[in-house]
């Protein structure tokens, strides 16, 4: 049965699908060259009526926004993006993904040269950590990406306005522009990608100093003595790391009975042992009743999540990190009548469009993970959909990766979820511990876990913690994107010595054995 499914066509298979599945918005001809100039064409008459006139305007210019507006003017059409911030990449580059796997990084080199470089024979005296110097290699990495997407904008000829867009009607959007003045832009379709700001917890007040968010928590000017994280998701392992491995004693407070929910229960319990082991700690279960700053230090109440005994914790800082919520603050959404669901997020069709016709949304302002790949891969498909081409998004195969050390990442089903859905299904489990190159590097802490269907052996979940799982999990990905068994990956010549060696032995003991366990 796997040998069978491993012969079959199946990316041939999958690209004819789409292509047959699409429902372009524009006419369709027999070819589809002829049928996309003929779009191109249609929105270029139309716009030529009417002055400053682009086929597209995209509201937010982060990896939704900024992905959707080359990929339009790749496509042919006249694009603009319009972003407030001043720089492009929005949260992702400027205050989110690049800045924190910047301080990930320089911590994790802090830590390893401080802890492990030792066992390795290499010996070094008095290591320190010059804070200031870590930001401003952060900082670096930050504006060169920002300023790299300005340059994708002219070599791709996006027009990019810097000022704060508002939707007057479908069709036309006004700018106040961060030069002063306003402008009003016209454009037969319009994107929302104004992605989403940190959720505040009642009673807590951000000032970023005391009580941070995560955009605070990526500059704080020295290391905390004391810092309490609320909220035991991405944000919070990954920031209480950083400042983890610079010094700070870490308690993580979680009003849920786990850390990171959404992950398989045996790796998310594997990898709250491995925080443990790095000394951050846990108040699982627990919620913060109120906080008090105004004394040097900052003072918590928390009581248990059902009720019961209070007690206080006292911090230097507070990192409020309990989720984020969609931003549309001042869009005119509510004036020109766009659907939002009860968590304020825009709501809208397969093919992105909301209940506007000519007004679409995608990235951390609609329904779905909050990632950046996600918002990249919505953008996408968006304005091919435009296009009259086959945009698609696969959700079941957007893969998660938590970047702490080690780095535990998953795509497709947990256990749990396939236990639920009453699926039979198998299960192959290797340790880093017994794979050669994890142990060369003495980096063998964690676990490739593969979920496969019993009847066909077709991949359903992969989760992996261990050095490197981020790229790892690459080829989980595309092996569920192809509906490949686990034997397809077994059978795989995989290099030696890898950490992917790993990814094949969890293969092998999917439906066989594996052979170094
Ligand atoms: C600390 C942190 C770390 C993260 N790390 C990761 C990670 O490692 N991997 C990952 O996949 N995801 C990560 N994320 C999540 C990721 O940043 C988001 O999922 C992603 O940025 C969403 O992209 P987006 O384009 O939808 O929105 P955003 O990136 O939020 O961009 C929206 C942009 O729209 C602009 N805007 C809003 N309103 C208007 C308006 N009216 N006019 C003009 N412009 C406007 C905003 O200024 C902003 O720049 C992280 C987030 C944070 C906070
Ligand atoms: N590596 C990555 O891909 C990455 C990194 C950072 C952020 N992000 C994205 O940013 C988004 C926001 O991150 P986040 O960590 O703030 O959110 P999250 O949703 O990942 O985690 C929030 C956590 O806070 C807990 N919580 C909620 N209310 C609470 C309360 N009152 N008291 C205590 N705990 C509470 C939740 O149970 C949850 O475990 C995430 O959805 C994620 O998609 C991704």
């Amino acid at each position: 049965m796997a040998l069978a499914c491993r012969s079959r066509p199946y990316g041939l298979m999958r690209h004819l699908f789409r292509g047959v599945c699409a429902t372009p918005q524009y006419p369709s001809a027999s070819s589809e060259m002829a049928s996309w100039s003929r779009c191109v064409n249609a929105i270029r008459s139309y716009s030529s009526a009417q002055e400053e006139q682009s086929d597209v305007v995209v509201i937010g210019g982060g990896p939704g926004g900024y992905v959707a507006a080359i990929k339009a003017a790749q496509l042919g059409m006249k694009t603009t993006c319009v972003e407030k911030r001043g720089t492009l990449g929005g949260t992702c580059l400027n205050v989110g993904c690049i800045p924190s796997k910047a301080l990930l990084h320089s911590s994790h080199m802090f830590h390893e040269a401080k802890h492990a470089f030792g066992s390795h024979g290499v010996k070094v005296a008095n290591v320190e950590i010059d804070v200031p110097a870590m930001m401003a290699q952060k900082d670096k990495a930050v504006t060169g990406l920002t300023k790299g997407i300005e340059g994708l904008f002219k070599k791709n000829k996006v027009t990019y306005v810097k000022g704060s867009g508002k939707i007057l009607s479908p069709g036309q959007v006004s700018v106040d522009l961060l030069e002063g003045g306003t402008k009003t832009l016209k454009a037969k379709n319009i994107i929302i990608a104004t992605g989403s700001e940190v959720k505040s917890l009642p009673g807590i007040t951000i000032d970023e100093k005391k009580i941070v968010s995560s955009t605070g928590a990526l500059c704080l000017p020295e290391v905390p003595k004391k810092l309490v994280v609320i909220g035991a998701g991405y944000i919070g392992l990954e920031m209480g790391s950083v400042w983890g491995r610079l010094g700070s004693e870490v308690t993580v407070v979680e009003f849920a009975d786990t850390i990171v929910p959404s992950l398989d229960a045996e790796i998310r319990n594997s990898f709250q042992r491995t925080l443990e082991k790095q000394k951050m700690k846990f108040k699982l279960k627990t919620k913060v009743v109120s906080v008090d700053a105004s004394g040097p230090s900052v003072k918590l109440t928390l009581e248990p999540s059902t009720g019961g005994e209070q007690t206080v914790l006292e911090a230097d800082v507070v990192l409020v990190s309990a989720g984020r919520i969609p931003y549309t603050k001042g869009l005119g959404l509510e004036e020109v009548g766009v659907k939002m669901d009860k968590f304020g997020r825009v709501e809208v069709d397969n093919h992105f469009q909301t209940n506007v016709p000519g007004i679409y949304a995608i990235g951390d302002v609609i329904p779905g993970p909050m990632l950046a790949h996600k918002a990249e891969e919505d953008g996408i498909a968006c304005v091919e959909l435009l296009a009259g081409k086959a945009g698609h998004v696969n959700y079941d195969t957007v893969p998660g990766v938590v970047y702490t050390h080690p780095e535990v990442a998953s795509v497709g089903k947990t256990e749990e979820q396939v236990k639920a859905m009453g699926i039979a299904y198998n299960v192959g489990k290797f340790p880093f511990m017994a794979n050669s190159r994890a142990r060369t590097i003495d980096d063998a802490d964690g676990l490739v876990k593969i979920i496969a269907e019993k009847e066909t052996d077709k991949v359903l979940g992969v989760h992996i913690m261990g050095p490197n799982a981020g790229e790892l999990i690459h080829e989980a990905v595309l092996a569920l994107e192809y509906g490949a068994s686990s034997e397809d990956i077994a059978r795989t010549c995989h290099g030696h010595p890898t950490l992917s060696e790993a990814v094949k032995e969890a293969a092998l003991a999917t439906h066989s054995k594996a052979i170094h366990f």
